[in-house]
């Protein structure tokens, strides 16, 4: 049968990144959706943006919620600290396999947690499940009807401190708009939105970089 577009893009990492080399990694994913087939992947433009705000906080403990095929996790993980760790949900098999595999070849398995499962049966058993106390970042970049539900399980787990940062993807395209008007406009969150463009596209897309006040 065909093979799917996740196992074409792992193809072009395996065939033209270097093994445990993250940027050739980042730089084999965005060529393949530049010129072979897009893919929803927060793509270099956005994820310079991205890099900025994960070396400004310089995390030790890192959620993203939802993996795909993990080139943001790449993005991130090759930005810690040793000893920092980047816990990634992702709830669809086939997603998962190939975003492993990806992560593997760019060296930072040692540093990344592939969770295989849904958000919200995960957060809640954060802290008896993987020691965690309170996330320090956290990367929304899941189905966008899921970041205010998840964002709002996460306060009530307890999981966000004074400090923690929210950056969400997609906040104009496809858009967020209960997620935006909630940190925008509840006291407890600073929120700033960082313009730019969907992924490999000229259309109008921004990140929004929400700190929790406690
Ligand atoms: C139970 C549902 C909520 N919990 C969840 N828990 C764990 N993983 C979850 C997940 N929801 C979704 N996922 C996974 O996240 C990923 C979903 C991402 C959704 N993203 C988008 O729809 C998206 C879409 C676009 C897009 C923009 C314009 C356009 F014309 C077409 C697409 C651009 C993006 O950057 C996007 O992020 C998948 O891997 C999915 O399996
Ligand atoms: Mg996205």
């Amino acid at each position: 049968t065909r093979s799917t577009r996740p196992q074409r893009l792992l193809k072009a990492v395996q065939k033209h990144a270097t093994r445990g080399d993250p940027q050739s990694v980042i730089s084999a994913i965005d060529h393949f959706c530049r010129h072979s087939e897009w893919a929803m992947n927060i793509g270099d433009e956005k994820g310079s943006i991205l890099d900025s705000v994960v070396s400004e906080v310089n995390p030790e403990k890192v959620l993203e919620l939802g993996t795909y095929c993990g080139y943001s996790t790449v993005r991130i993980a090759r930005l810690l600290p040793p000893g920092a760790r980047l816990i990634t949900l992702e709830f669809n098999a086939d997603y998962a396999a190939i975003a492993r595999q990806v992560i593997i070849w760019a060296g930072l398995e040692d540093k990344v947690q592939l969770v295989e499962g849904a958000s919200e049966d995960w957060i809640p058993r954060m802290k008896e499940h993987f020691g965690i106390e309170t996330f320090d970042f956290v990367f929304l970049d899941h189905w966008k009807d899921r970041y205010l539900p998840d964002t709002k399980l996460m306060e009530d787990c307890g999981l966000l401190r004074k400090g923690t940062v929210l950056l969400a993807d997609n906040v104009i395209c496809p858009g967020v708009p209960d997620y935006l008007a909630y940190v925008r406009n509840s006291l407890s969150y600073k929120s700033c939105y960082f313009k730019s463009h969907l992924e490999y596209t000229k259309a109008e897309d921004g990140l929004e970089k929400s700190v929790f006040l406690g």
